[in-house]
């Protein structure tokens, strides 16, 4: 791995680092915030941050403002990057937002020519961790959020990995991709034509399928002033089916915020504060 950033903030530690993926067959960089008592040597659990579309792993780490409060909690703070990146790694023709470079949507791809490298669910549920487990003072506790895209990918990775992430949560996530522009897109482009392979990949689908081993908490955070609120984002699906199949959702609406990251700065100590309470 290579070191291309390293900056004490707080009293604990930002660094980026480049590595070349076997998952998803190119390089890629992730960051990672240590807090201070992980200096000492004491191992710290781990949240798994997604980010949305056109985000690096730098969007969530520059304009968050979740070190204070992660360092208060002794969490680290793991930022992967949205998709496999580089010159020879296809991307959408129209190098459009919302497919290709920047969108990956946490999914591994089955159409070509994105199933070569576009295997972001395995990079981030399994190479990832073993990567940050074997590298840094860490423990085998995670917890998984997201912002829209990285919304999703926190929801659906988490339901369907639930002996690997304690509690999950999200910003304005994308809750029914398969019923939204921005996810049908995607799983057209990545998944192909066949919209019974898209089902596992869906949020509301998977609680409604109950396709869960255990019914982890989840917290999602949504404003009301959301611009992608009526046509991409729809979070009163996921709201009824947790409450048709009993699943412990904490909703929160939240007044005038809009989808930037000025909402998820106003709430990312909450969400840390939720996470820590299931770090046993
Ligand atoms: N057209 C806009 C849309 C991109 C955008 O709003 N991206 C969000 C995530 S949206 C869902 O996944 C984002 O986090 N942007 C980065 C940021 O730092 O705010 C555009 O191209 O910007």
């Amino acid at each position: 791995m290579e070191l291309v950033a390293n900056n004490k903030v707080v009293g604990g530690w930002h660094k980026r680092y480049r590595h070349a993926s076997q998952t998803t067959d190119c390089e890629m960089t992730f960051a990672i915030f240590l807090p201070d008592i992980a200096s000492s040597g004491k191992k710290v659990p781990v949240l798994y941050w997604l980010s949305g579309l056109t985000c690096t792993d730098e969007n969530f780490m520059q304009k968050a403002g979740a070190f204070k409060a992660a360092n208060a909690l002794g969490i680290a703070i793991v930022a992967p990057d949205t998709s496999p990146r580089g010159e020879l790694i296809p991307d959408d023709n129209e190098k459009s937002y919302d497919f290709g470079l920047g969108a990956g949507f946490y999914l591994n791809a089955t159409q070509p020519p994105f199933d070569k490298h576009y295997q972001m669910y395995d990079y981030i549920v399994k190479e990832l961790p073993e990567i940050i487990e074997s590298h840094f003072p860490v423990t085998t506790q995670r917890a998984i959020s997201g912002h829209s895209m990285g919304g999703h990918g926190a929801l659906t990775l988490g339901l369907k990995n639930s002996d690997r992430y304690t509690s999950i949560s999200a910003f304005s996530p994308i809750v029914h991709p398969t019923r939204c522009p921005w996810g049908i897109k995607a799983f057209t482009g990545y998944l192909g034509n066949d919209k019974s392979q898209w089902e596992d990949h869906d949020a509301v689908l998977l609680m409604q399928n109950k396709q869960y081993t255990t019914a982890r908490p989840v917290l999602v955070s949504q404003g009301s002033a959301d611009n992608f609120l009526d046509e991409q984002l729809q979070p009163w699906h996921l709201q009824k089916a947790a409450k048709a199949h009993n699943y412990p959702l904490q909703f929160e609406q939240h007044e005038g915020y809009d989808h930037s990251y000025f909402f998820i700065a106003s709430f990312i100590d909450q969400h840390l504060a939720f996470h820590a309470k299931y770090f046993a």
